[in-house]
């Protein structure tokens, strides 16, 4: 199943730097793991903003819930998530 996500991080401005370095080396590692799986499909950068839109490919709501809660910068994160389906009229046989 594949959805659509929108993350945006809001790092509060008090965390010490140490600490956001971090959970942000966490964070890169975690996905990155997830892109080499292939359940991380795609990984954008939002231009101008602390934010991503991806496309995740996973069995079913829960994995999509466990993977989206295991982000290091979850409770730093607001998340929307929009499931997604082939489109009827899309040419591409490899990207169901
Ligand atoms: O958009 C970000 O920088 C947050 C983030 C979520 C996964 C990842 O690798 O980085």
């Amino acid at each position: 199943m594949l959805f659509h996500v929108r993350m945006d991080v809001r790092i509060p401005h008090d965390l010490p730097s140490k600490e956001t370095a971090e959970i942000i080396a966490r964070e890169k590692a975690y996905s990155q793991e997830l892109q080499r799986s292939g359940k991380w499909r795609h990984i954008w950068r939002i231009a101008g903003e602390y934010a991503n839109y991806s496309v995740l490919d996973v069995n079913d709501n829960v994995e999509l819930h466990e993977i989206l809660s295991g982000l290091p910068l979850f409770k730093f994160m607001d998340i929307e998530v929009t499931p997604l389906l082939r489109h009827p009229n899309a040419i591409r046989e490899d990207d169901t």
